[in-house]
């Protein structure tokens, strides 16, 4: 509901403004800084419109000033339009130095009154509109890959570069990373998207079964050899191959794979015949190939051959500020697939989020996320749900975390009733809440309501 506050002393004026709006816009008026606070602190009006000229100093503009300046400290993102005199352009101008979003200028016309306090209820709906989507936004296109740092951002801008082509491209990186995620992007942006993408763990199949299982084999080849079949890089034909785990290929195949990407044919197992295969290839390791080469285990002249463009994707302790972000839209992506929507994370859980060095990359998180999205008590997630540590302030405060926030909130409490002399109506004004509100919170924080024991 569109929220409109006018601040104006004079009473005819007061009623004459308030009529200009219709049903779609609720009004509160005020006619001096104190109640224009109060109905501040309730309301949060997206619009003010504030006549300088307030008691004590109605024929002056000091207390207008003195409010403009405690609404913009209060509610930064109010859109203020202040009212003045015919002649007093020289305040309307300091008024908006000061950071009053438009101004207008007596006496009353009611469709300018209107069109101005539309347009600033028009920008604090795109400025809404905006944060709303900044903190939304993702910064690639790429689906499936969550990413705001900018090493992150880097990654997905040189994979829409390389995805159109037809370069061989090696993605190295800590497990979890997101590779396979990555290599299926190369796929899905190129021109073969709706040609197959095979995958192929090279580390999770046996050696004597990895040859058959990417060239496939020849009815009669081997023993259990009743029928031909084709392999893995065949049947990815048009389409893309990729090899996950390149480094650990055992060192006879890594020969027959390097032919391939030489010749672009394929020898079926117990065949003489090569077969023509166009498929793109993308692999991807965990493993530091350079060291595997000094070891011996991994050919040089295949390392050229795959590392035509070389990805290093960053661990996401290393991306900055990605942690929280992948983390928050697992939580809702994960809360909605489980029917535990609008979870949010607690500060604890967030700043552990941050903290945590996350050795298994995205992978770990997923499996700590899905936990917490089960464990969580409410609406509300902790670091204990993700079993993570907090170490805010040393283990013991994790468990003081609500303790604090209700310390600070009975706190204030008792401070707004001590200011007022324990007057309920004017603590309740002061705190921005109803009494009724007030009253509750009183009983929950078991705070004397009467001047004279109060419980501090
Ligand atoms: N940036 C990201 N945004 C969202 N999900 C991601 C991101 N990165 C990875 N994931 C998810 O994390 C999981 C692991 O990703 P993936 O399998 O691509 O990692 P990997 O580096 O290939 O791991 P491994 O080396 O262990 O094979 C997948 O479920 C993937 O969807």
């Amino acid at each position: 509901m569109k929220q409109l506050l006018i601040v104006e002393d004079d009473p005819g004026l007061q009623s004459q403004m308030r009529w200009c709006f219709t049903d779609a816009i609720e009004v509160s008026v005020a006619s001096d800084r104190e109640s224009a606070l109060t109905a501040l602190r309730r309301m949060e009006p997206q619009v003010v419109t504030l006549d300088l000229g307030l008691p004590p100093d109605p024929g002056g503009a000091s207390e207008g000033f003195a409010l403009l300046e405690d609404i913009l400290r209060l509610a930064p993102m109010t859109k203020v339009i202040v009212v003045t005199g015919r002649e007093d352009k020289e305040n309307a101008v300091k008024a908006i130095g000061m950071g009053a979003s438009d101004f207008y200028q007596k006496p009353l016309d009611a469709d300018i009154l209107t069109f101005v306090v539309n347009r600033a209820f028009r920008l604090a709906e795109l400025e809404l509109e905006n944060r709303e989507l900044a903190s939304q936004s993702n910064g690639t296109r790429i689906k499936g890959i969550v990413a705001a740092s900018p090493e992150m951002l880097a990654i997905c801008r040189t994979i829409e570069k390389v995805a159109p082509t037809d370069v061989t491209t090696l993605i190295t990186g800590e497990t979890g990373t997101g590779k396979e995620l990555l290599a299926r992007a190369l796929h899905d942006l190129s021109s073969r998207a709706d040609k197959p993408f095979a995958a192929i763990n090279c580390a999770a199949i046996p050696e004597n079964l990895l040859e058959s299982e990417l060239f496939g084999f020849e009815k009669g080849s081997f023993t259990g050899a009743t029928q031909s079949k084709k392999g893995k890089i065949e049947n990815a034909n048009g389409g893309t191959l990729f090899l996950d785990e390149i480094g650990d290929m055992p060192m006879a195949l890594q020969a027959k794979l390097l032919r391939f990407l030489q010749e672009r044919v394929v020898d079926r197992v117990g065949s003489v015949k090569p077969v023509p295969v166009d498929v793109r290839v993308v692999c991807a390791t965990h493993r530091d190939v350079q060291e595997l080469i000094t070891q011996g285990t991994f050919r040089e002249d295949l390392y050229y051959r795959i590392s035509e463009i070389t990805l290093d994707v960053p661990a996401l302790r290393d991306r900055d500020g990605d942690a929280l972000v992948v983390a928050q839209s697992l939580l809702q992506s994960l809360g909605k697939q489980m029917d535990r929507p609008n979870l949010t994370f607690t500060e604890d859980a967030i700043k552990a989020i941050k903290n945590h060095p996350w050795p298994g990359n995205v992978r770990e998180m997923i499996n700590k996320v899905k936990r917490a999205t089960i464990m969580a008590d409410g609406k509300r997630v902790t670091a204990a749900d993700l079993e993570l540590n907090c170490d805010m302030a040393g283990p013991e405060s994790q468990l003081n975390l609500r303790q604090v926030r209700e310390n600070a909130e009975r706190a204030v409490i008792l401070q707004a009733l001590q200011s007022c002399s324990f007057n309920m109506a004017q603590a309740s004004r002061l705190l921005g809440i109803t009494r009724p509100t007030l009253y509750n919170l009183t009983d929950k924080y078991r705070i004397e309501t009467s001047a004279e024991s109060p419980s501090a």
